[in-house]
């Protein structure tokens, strides 16, 4: 792998292959609740979004976790921070080995157990998501963070079924389930926002970020799921125990001179 989470291809190598990783407006950041300013102009312009209930969908290992990508025809992000209609493209998990970190944002120094991506791109400026993704307005992406609580989390169960099939990198597989969205968003519309990054290689510096308050919750059994993924092929013959995804998070960057934005009751 040319970029990873190891000791020798993590996060502080990446810079060396990816300069993009190096800038300053780089993703995740962490969020100091004491530099939020609250800003009147997110208020009356409530995020919203609309996702079809029934949809197929592809997951896929991608050798850095799973990434469910959606044909995202009917969908629709609009609001908050945003100017135009963002369609979703993608979306996609970070977790860590143990259950005191894993997110990629953290609030006041504090990580929690995952972090969900739902990665949207501005499909009314540009006409595909590559080329939104070299634009400093081009993704919008909505994390949420993820805690342990005792109760599976229904919805997300849909996908961790599908897991045992595409343990190995490279493998995917289709199905179509209706995912209710709306329920892996928070009930709190509280967020904040700020201009950041890609969290991974290429590292581009072309998200709009709005990162919910709330977290919802996913079970220890679920998150296992998680990390019982390889981030090598069934063909590389490796150990039983190598080769498990147990981390794929990016810490901190600073956020300089960038302005965090807050908005939500
Ligand atoms: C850069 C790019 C292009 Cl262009 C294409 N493409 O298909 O045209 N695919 N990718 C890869 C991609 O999407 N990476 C990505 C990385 C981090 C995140 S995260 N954690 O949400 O910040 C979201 C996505
Ligand atoms: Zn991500």
């Amino acid at each position: 792998l040319d970029w990873g989470y190891t000791d020798d291809n993590g996060p502080s190598t990446w810079a060396e292959k990816y300069p993009l990783a190096a800038g300053a407006r780089q993703s995740p950041v962490d969020i100091d609740t004491s530099k939020a300013t609250s800003d009147n102009s997110l208020v009356d312009r409530e995020i919203d979004w609309s996702y079809p209930s029934n949809c197929s969908y592809r997951i896929v290992n991608t050798g850095y976790g799973w990434r469910v990508d959606t044909y995202g025809d009917d969908t629709a992000l609009s609001g908050g921070p945003l100017s135009e209609v963002y369609k979703l493209e993608q979306f996609h998990c970070h977790w860590g080995a143990t259950n005191d970190e894993g997110s990629e944002h953290t609030v006041d120094g504090k990580s929690y157990a995952a972090e969900l991506h739902l990665v949207h791109w501005n499909s009314e400026k540009y006409s595909s998501f590559k080329e939104a993704a070299s634009q400093p307005d081009g993704l919008a992406v909505l994390g949420v963070f993820m805690e342990i609580g005792n109760a599976d989390n229904a919805e997300l169960e849909k996908i961790i079924s599908l897991i045992p099939k595409i343990i190995h990198k490279g493998q995917d597989s289709q199905a179509s389930f209706d995912l209710d969205f709306g329920s892996l968003l928070p009930e709190s519309k509280h967020y904040w926002t700020y201009l950041g990054s890609l969290t991974t290689p290429p590292c581009n510096e072309c998200v709009i970020w709005t990162v919910f308050k709330e977290p919802i919750t996913i079970s220890e059994r679920q998150l296992e799921v998680f990390r019982s993924l390889k981030s090598v092929g069934e063909e590389d013959a490796i150990e039983p125990e190598e080769g498990k995804l147990v981390k794929n998070y990016r810490p901190p960057l600073p956020l300089g001179n960038r302005v965090l934005r807050e908005c939500g009751p």
